[in-house]
Parts: C-alpha cells; structure tokens; sequence
C-alpha cells in the first residue's frame, strides 16, 4: 500500500468522526479495509464498536500489540480542509484519524512482509471517554490473543514531523472526570433576595477551586484542575435554580488525586452552606497513568536512534491523560509522541496535523515490530 492510499484512508476516516461507543461508521470503514486484504494470516474479531485484527506469525513465539484509538470529540471542526467532517459538531481533533490510519499501514506492512511473531492490533473506542482500553483489555478476546508487549502512539502537534519523543517511566498523568450540579432556588432576576442564585455560586466555585491547585498540592508534584464548561439557568432575566460544572482532574501522583477529591469534596460542602443548595460531585471515568516500561522503552529510543534518520527527543511528563495507561499497567509496553508539526494544538477546532508523519510512522514501528519479532 502506497503513501497516497494511506492518507485517503486518513481522509476517509476524518470525515466520519464518532464518539466513545458510537464509532459505528469507523468500525464499519475498518471492517470494509481489513475484508479487502489476503485473509490467510489475518483474522478479525469485534469488540463493541472496536476490533481485534491479528496478523498471524510464521513461526510465533510471542504476541506484538499495538494500539490505536478511533473516537472522535464533540467540537465542530473550523479548518480550512475540503474532508472537513461530515458529521456536524463534530470532529477528529485528537488525532485519532491518524492513529488508525498508521495502524493499517503497520498491519498491512506484516500482511507484505511476514515476520515470526505475531501482531495484534486494537483498534479501541472511547479513549476521549468513558474509557475503552480497560474493558476491550479484559475482554475474552484479549485473554485469547494476550499481546506479550504492547505499544501506542499519539500525535505531538508541537514537535516537527520526523521527530518522535518518549521517556521511560512516567509519560501521562493519572485524570479523573469531574461533573458538579448545584440546586438553588430560582425567582424574579429583580428579587435576588428571595432566591439562591446558582450562576454565582458556580462562578465562585471555579474560582475557589483554581485555589487547590495553589495552595493544597506539593509545588514540586503537578496537578491541574480544568473546568471545560459551565451551565446554568434559563433566560437572562430569571434567577438560575440550577447549574452544571464540567471538568477534568490531572495529577502526576496517585496521592495528589486524592488530596485534590478531598479539598474539592470541602469546597464544594462550604459552597452548598454558603450559598444554601445542594450540590452533587460525581467523577465521571478515571484513566490510571501512563507508565512506560524502563528497559523496553531505553531499547526502542535507542534502536530508532541508531536506526533510522529520524529524531528521538526524551520529553518530559505531559499532564495529558490516556486510557493506554490500563494496557501498560497490565501488559509491558510504551507510548510515544509522534510530531505533526500543526499550528493548533490537540482538541482544537483547527488542528491540522501534517499527512507525512503517517509515512515516519508505519516506517518506525514497522522495523520496531519487525526487531522485537528477531528476539526470544
Ligand atoms: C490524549 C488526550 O487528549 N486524552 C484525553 C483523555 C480524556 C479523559 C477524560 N475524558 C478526562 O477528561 O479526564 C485528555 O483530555 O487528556
């Protein structure tokens, strides 16, 4: 399959963004692609709306998996492309079209070119939420086609295309959703007196919030508490009975996370004294941290340094949070940041991620795979 091919796939599959569990059309695409290809080392199983593609060994010892995410987010896409996506609100704007593109590419680099081992690719919903790697890892599926090592990728809008950037250990952080509704009392926009007024008390609780961060959290751990949207009320001349924050918590350390949950639960109690409501805190999906392998990840940076032109950078830890930290808690593996050198960032309406980092992609984990497949 040449370059060209791939990036219509890419295409293809930026048209059609779903979310988390309703990757219908993406599955189906998939499926399509995969159908298409020599079936006599290759077999295809689903997985809710993701699928198990194992490209069988000659002589297999082991099991390789590589994972790629398929969910899109519910932004409405804003760049200039003529493949902006079908579906209105929204968009490919994590890179997740990428992901499975440079997956195929792999697979179908083993289905040319047969390597002893085994190669097992995930291609896993809901990554952006609520969470597909835990279940798909513990599915029956996956007890049968245990992958021995597993790797993944995402997509670096800050580092030039070539570049790739990793460390051993500790890459993203530990997240926890966060979704808060006030109840107050609403009335007459001209009788504040006689209501409890939800929009001020959620405006004063996000400013309190920003104050953990500050003053509760060890200044040399990180953390970070982001409330992504608020909402609350009816018209602009009626007090709101009601209100909704919607957040994510990012925490280098497991410790941290509890201590944030523990000064957001006091906050959040002092806001329904102070402001005579009730409150409700319910913390949506949480994704265990990134962890990469020490050994493995030190033997890939060096053998890509030393093997191919491209550039590998050690990086530091990214507060970015990913649902692969499930696999590599289970399974030795790594993640790494792949550069597409684009001038907006993740999840933003403009990201316009460059088509050549698919080709650095397939090539990089091709002769990695291909490597690892050499060793007992
Ligand atoms: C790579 C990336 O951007 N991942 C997402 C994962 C989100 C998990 C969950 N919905 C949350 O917000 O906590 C990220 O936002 O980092």
């Amino acid at each position: 399959m040449g370059k060209e091919h791939l990036i219509q796939i890419r295409r293809d599959l930026h048209r059609i963004p779903e979310i988390g569990f309703q990757e219908f059309k993406t599955q189906q695409y998939l499926l399509d692609l995969l159908n298409k290809l020599p079936q006599d080392r290759l077999e295809v199983r689903t997985w809710k709306t993701g699928i198990f593609a194992l490209v069988k060994g000659t002589n297999p010892k082991k099991t390789i998996g590589y994972r790629a995410d398929i969910d899109g987010l519910p932004i409405t896409e804003e760049t200039d492309y003529d493949f902006q996506s079908e579906h209105p609100g929204f968009m490919h704007a994590c890179g997740h079209d990428l992901h499975m593109t440079i997956a195929i590419g792999i697979l179908m680099h083993f289905i040319e070119n047969p390597i002893s081992d085994s190669v097992l690719f995930l291609f896993q919903p809901a990554e952006e939420g609520p969470g597909g790697a835990e279940p798909m890892l513990n599915s029956e599926i996956a007890q049968e086609w245990r992958p021995d090592i597993i790797t993944a990728l995402h997509i670096s809008p800050e580092l030039p295309v070539g570049t790739i950037a990793t460390k051993p250990g500790l890459l993203f952080a530990n997240t926890s959703e966060l979704f808060i509704d006030l109840k107050g009392k609403g009335g007459h926009a001209a009788y504040p007196h006689t209501t409890n007024d939800m929009v001020v008390a959620a405006c004063s609780l996000v400013t309190q919030l920003q104050s953990i961060v500050a003053r509760n959290v060890d200044p040399l751990d990180s953390a970070v508490i982001t409330i992504g949207k608020i909402t609350g009320g009816t018209v602009q001349n009626i007090i709101a009975e009601n209100a909704r924050l919607e957040g994510t918590i990012r925490t280098l350390s497991v410790e941290s996370m509890d201590r944030v949950k523990e000064r957001i639960e006091a906050i959040v109690k002092g806001t329904e004294i102070g402001y005579s409501c009730q409150a409700k805190i319910d913390y949506g999906s949480m994704y265990h941290q990134v962890f990469n392998d020490e050994a493995l990840t030190t033997e890939f940076m060096d053998y890509i340094s030393k093997n191919t032109s491209y550039h590998v950078n050690e990086c530091s830890e990214a507060m970015t949070g990913e649902d692969f930290g499930y696999m590599v808690d289970q399974v030795s593996g790594f993640m790494f940041w792949l550069g597409v050198n684009s001038s907006y960032g993740l999840h933003h309406a403009k990201l316009q991620p460059d088509e050549a980092a698919i080709d650095v992609a397939v090539n990089v984990m091709s002769k990695y795979i291909s490597f690892k497949a050499t060793q007992s």
